[in-house]
């Protein structure tokens, strides 16, 4: 009998014993975190799985995939549309920015994605949501931000809409934009043997550009006007990310010279606290909302010598290879395959 008891208590142990050392290789090897992520929300998929879905109307001209869609409106007119969502704690921080600078920021963002296409905003609704408590001074603030830059760049505010809740605060714009005989330009153009060039300076954003930041509307009409653009993109989630969707909806792969890559001063500023190199940065930090343009290599020259752009930097970063992916070159020539990195919401 007491065997019998041993024996069984030793069959038992074993089974429990085995469970906890798989229990532990799981957890040691984070199995369980690992296994969740395969569900959990993953942007970029889920947009390609939204994209997926057959299109309807044959006015549609550009669907998912761009920083706007383009609809044929007819006799030749094209209306570009984006749309951003921009919340609390995410996009910006109301302890540190008042209510007319967010205001600024969200219409900023749209506009930037207009500019990327190479057209002209005309006009945008906004939607917006409170937080329960909500002062009227913070709302009227919020606008006078919303009208400095709409007003600056011609936009009307034609309508939108106005809702309270648990919070955080959150502000939706949608933008509408013309072409004006100007084809808009996409993601999709970009070929092998083209130069990628961009505006600006990049990294650290989060230091204050995120929130001040002039959108490249001018330049991104006056490239649009005056050279051939292959593609172009504005720089919201990072270098690396938003070239990266040039090559993938272009089906084609780039080099970018490490040595010309424009780093900027906050990039800098922010690498000391991070411990992260400044390049780093300027290759995934985003919200730079500066101009990424492929073009080819006589236009790009042109544009690199020409006075349009009112001694604004813009610096030829690489270029376009055949095979797919991305390579980073060092000052000796030496390659190296990188990842592209950058902001994700989920
Ligand atoms: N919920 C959604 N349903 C359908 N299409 C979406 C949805 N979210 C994003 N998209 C589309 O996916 C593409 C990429 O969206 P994303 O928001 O990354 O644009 P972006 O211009 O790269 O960045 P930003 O938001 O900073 O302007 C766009 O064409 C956009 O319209
Ligand atoms: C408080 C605060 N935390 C983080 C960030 C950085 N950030 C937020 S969204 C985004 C990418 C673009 O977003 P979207 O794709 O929605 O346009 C980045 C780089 C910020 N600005 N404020
Ligand atoms: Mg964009």
């Amino acid at each position: 009998m007491v065997t019998f008891a041993v024996g069984r208590l030793k069959i038992e142990d074993c089974r429990l014993f085995s469970c906890l050392f798989v229990c532990f290789l799981l957890c040691q090897f984070r199995i369980f975190e690992r296994i969740s992520v395969l569900f959990q929300m993953d942007e970029f998929p889920l947009i390609k799985w939204i994209r997926n879905r057959k299109k309807k109307s044959n006015a549609v001209v550009c669907g998912i995939g761009d920083d706007c869609a383009v609809i044929n409106t007819g006799k030749n007119t094209l209306c570009l549309i984006t749309t951003d969502m921009l919340v609390e704690g995410t996009h910006f921080d109301l302890n540190k920015y008042n209510a007319s600078e967010v205001g600024r920021k969200a219409i900023a963002c749209s506009i930037s994605d207009i500019a990327s296409m190479g057209c002209k905003p005309s006009v945008a609704v906004i939607s917006l949501c409170f937080p329960h408590g909500t002062k009227n001074s913070f709302a009227k603030r919020l606008y006078a931000g919303i009208w400095e830059i709409a007003d600056k760049y011609d936009i009307d505010i034609v309508g939108g809409d106005i809702i309270s809740g648990e919070g955080p605060f959150c502000i939706n714009v949608t933008l509408l934009g013309k072409n004006e005989g100007l084809m808009p330009v996409y993601r999709s153009g970009a070929k092998a043997g083209d130069k990628i060039l961009v505006t600006g300076r990049l990294g650290g954003s989060l230091l204050g550009k995120h929130m001040f930041f002039e959108p490249r509307l001018d330049e991104g009409i006056a490239l649009n006007k005056n050279f051939t653009v292959h593609a172009m993109i504005d720089i919201s989630d990072g270098l690396t990310a938003d070239l990266n969707h040039i090559l993938e909806e272009s089906g084609v792969g780039a080099v970018l010279f490490e040595d010309k890559i424009p780093v900027s001063d906050d990039a800098l500023k922010i690498s000391k606290k991070t411990g992260k190199t400044p390049i780093h940065h300027a290759f995934s930090d985003g919200e730079d909302y500066e101009l990424l343009a492929v073009l080819s290599k006589t236009q790009a020259e042109k544009v690199l010598t020409s006075d349009l752009f009112h001694g604004l930097e813009i610096s030829c970063i690489g270029e376009i290879v055949e095979d797919k992916g991305l390579w980073l070159r060092d000052g000796k020539g030496k390659l190296r395959r990188i990842r592209p990195k950058g902001y994700k919401h989920c």
